[in-house]
Parts: structure tokens; sequence; C-alpha cells
């Protein structure tokens, strides 16, 4: 069994992923956390490896950059590798100046403008959220190592590059929405879908009211907490 996106053979992952948008960021968790990484995809450059985490069996398989390219990854992982909690580590712009750069956004809930969530519901507007059990142990394990994190609503954006700039956010900051990303929504409502566990975890790596941004060392060591914060959240789930 393969796919266009992904020729690792069943079993090839764990049942706990990470998902980061950047292919090398997979690489990075693979090699730098893993014991005993294996490659197991690497159709598109999309890679996905497979180890182990104090013990225990996970995987990362990079979703590419935007919902639809997110949903490719999941929905195979999800129905044809029997993948069952689905991590994403990802970056995202903050939209709230408490918010400030490295800290970890928990996204609780997923506001977006994209039709690949919308267009399911008709006239109802779905509210794609987290799994409660994987937000209240990164939430706990979070206050256990100290991190400065934030839990709340994520925009899930098909645009990276708002004509309006902060503008093009229009209402959503003052009605609480902290943090813009591109692939949570998606991640939430299929994992609805097919009655799996998921969570999105970023790190704001880039201010979008004060323009502060996170220099190429800050980012490394971010992730850093970010990445182990999610393993032990997988291997738990
Ligand atoms: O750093 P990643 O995980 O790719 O996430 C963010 O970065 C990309 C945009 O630069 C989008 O994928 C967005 O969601
Ligand atoms: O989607 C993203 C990711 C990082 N920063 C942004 O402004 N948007």
């Amino acid at each position: 069994m393969t796919t266009p996106h992904n020729h690792a053979k069943p079993g090839d992952y764990a049942e706990a992923v990470l998902l980061p948008g950047d292919p090398l960021r997979a690489k990075w968790i693979a090699e730098t956390f893993f014991d005993n990484p294996r490659q197991v995809n690497s159709v598109r450059n999309c890679l996905g490896y497979t180890g182990t985490w104090k013990g225990k069996p996970v995987s990362v398989q990079a979703s590419g950059m935007g919902q639809p390219s997110l949903a490719i990854y999941v929905h195979e992982l999800i129905n044809l590798y029997g993948v069952k909690s689905l991590i994403r580590v990802g970056t995202c712009g903050g939209l709230n100046a408490s918010v400030k750069v490295r800290d970890v956004i928990l996204a609780q809930g997923a506001s977006t403008d994209s039709s690949i969530v919308k267009g399911r519901f008709g006239a109802f507007n779905f509210a794609p959220i987290a799994d409660f059990g994987l937000l209240r142990s990164a939430a706990d394990k979070a206050d256990a190592k100290g991190l400065r994190y934030h839990a709340g609503n994520m925009l899930s954006s098909d645009i990276f590059y708002h004509a309006d700039g902060f503008a093009g956010y229009d209402k959503l900051p003052e009605h609480g929405v902290i943090g813009v990303e591109m692939e949570a929504a998606a991640l939430y409502a299929l994992a609805a879908r097919f009655g799996v566990k998921a969570l999105t975890i970023c790190t704001m790596t880039d201010c979008l009211i004060t323009h502060e941004e996170i220099d190429a060392e800050a980012r490394q060591t971010s992730l850093k907490d970010m990445v182990e914060l999610a393993l032990d959240v997988a291997v738990e789930a």
C-alpha cells in the first residue's frame, strides 16, 4: 500500500504522530530527539520518520504548508496507517501583544477562513477544537516545565500575505484570537470526522502587532521546548 504522497508501509507509523509544516523540521525532530529514527516517507521530500522517545514509539510527518496539504497527509495517516493521535508542532504569528515571541500557544480552538472546513457544514459554522485530553496534558506539562504558554483560539488562515496587513484579520483579535497559522482547523475537523485525537501547539515567531521577530538562535531553542512538550504528550496519548 502506497499513495501518491506516501510510500510508507502499513505499520511504519506509530499511533502518535507529530506534524510540523516544514519537512526539514521533521528531519531535525527525528535526528535530534528520536532514538533509532528511521525514515518512512520521502515522497515530494515531505519527510516522515518513526523512532522512540523515552522508550515509546512515536512518528513525525511533515504536513507541508496550508490546510489542503495537511489534509492529504492527515487523511492518509488516519485512514491508511491507523494513526490515533496527531499533534501539530508549528510556528505562528501573534495577534495579541500579551503573547511574546517564543511563547507557546496551545490551540484550544481554531477559527478559519478556509472552505475546507466551511464547505462541509452547510448553514452551520462548525467549531474545530482540540482533543481535551491532549490539551489538558499539554497544559499540565507546560506548567511543570515552567514554559510561557497561552491556551486559546487560533486562526488557521488560507492567506499568509493579507493585502490589508493586520487589518486583514478584522474582528478576530478583539474576539480573543491570539495567533495565526495555516493548518490547525483542518486538522481538528478531520480528527473529529474520523474519531481520533488532535492538538496544535505553536511557537509564536513573529508578532503582527509589535513586529518583533524571533532570531535564528532563539527559534531553535524555543522549538526545542515545544517539541519536547509535544513528544511528552504524544507518548502518553
Ligand atoms: O512552521 P509551520 O509548521 O510550517 O507553520 C506555519 O508556517 C507556515 C507559513 O510560514 C505555515 O505552514 C504556518 O502554519
Ligand atoms: O502562518 C503564519 C506563520 C507564522 N507567522 C505568520 O504570520 N503566519
